[in-house]
């Protein structure tokens, strides 16, 4: 498993107005789009193509196009669908399904709720989108499905990653033969005793949908 942290200073700075307590949800939910669209920058350097030609208005010349089937994006339910939009603005053509999970917060378990996903993903590039990676229990559970679905590569953006859940990652995927690669916006120092990222930005999804 590859871990990149996207280092650049306009994700650095909307990163920092996305913490501070005191950003109201509009805010957040902005934010949030548009740091995905810069991590997904990063995050589609290995996205497929093929070779195309194509016809300028003034010249045959020689170019790509992404192959067909098109990636798959899905966002983990609910804070990860905060992410498509910024997502879809880089790749709108690629195809979404969902994944709806809960992590129970007294024994931070991951349970899976809702899954809409094609019929077939075999041979498939996926995108997962979850803004915080923080025990790795959800990012586990959501991989192991994909991968046991047949997806054959696989690029998870998170906006924050807590190192306890890297290594647990690291750990669960030693066996796993699919690459996948995470790519965050920041590393924080650690978890809390409630599993809570440290610094961390709160609940992403309450912070997302205005629960107060
Ligand atoms: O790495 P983990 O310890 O598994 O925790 C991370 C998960 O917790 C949050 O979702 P939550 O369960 O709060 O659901 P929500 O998106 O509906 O708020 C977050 O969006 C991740 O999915
Ligand atoms: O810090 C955390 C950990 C899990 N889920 C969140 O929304 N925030
Ligand atoms: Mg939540």
């Amino acid at each position: 498993m590859q871990v990149h942290v996207v280092d650049h200073p306009l994700v650095a700075h909307k990163l920092t107005v996305l913490r501070e307590a005191t950003t109201d949800s509009p805010t957040f939910r902005r934010l949030t789009e548009e740091l995905v669209t810069l991590l997904a920058y990063e995050a589609t350097r290995e996205v497929r193509v093929e070779p195309a030609d194509i016809t300028t208005p003034v010249a045959p010349t020689k170019g790509v196009r992404l192959t067909s089937p098109a990636p798959l994006v899905v966002p983990i339910l609910r804070a990860g669908l905060g992410m498509l939009e910024g997502m879809q603005r880089l790749l709108p053509t690629a195809e979404v399904g969902f994944l709806g999970m809960i992590r129970n917060e007294e024994t931070l378990k991951a349970e899976t709720y809702a899954e809409r996903l094609p019929e077939d993903l075999s041979g498939r590039q996926c995108y997962l989108l979850d803004p915080m990676l923080a025990t790795g229990g959800t990012l586990a559970m959501a991989i192991d499905f994909l991968v046991r679905r047949g997806i054959d590569h696989i690029t998870a953006i998170t906006l924050l990653a807590a190192p306890e859940g890297v290594r647990r990652l690291e750990k669960e995927l030693e066996h796993v033969d699919v690459p996948v690669t995470i790519v965050t916006a920041a590393l924080d120092e650690r978890l809390d005793e409630n599993g809570y990222i440290v610094p961390g930005l709160g609940d992403a999804g309450d912070r997302l949908y205005g629960v107060v």
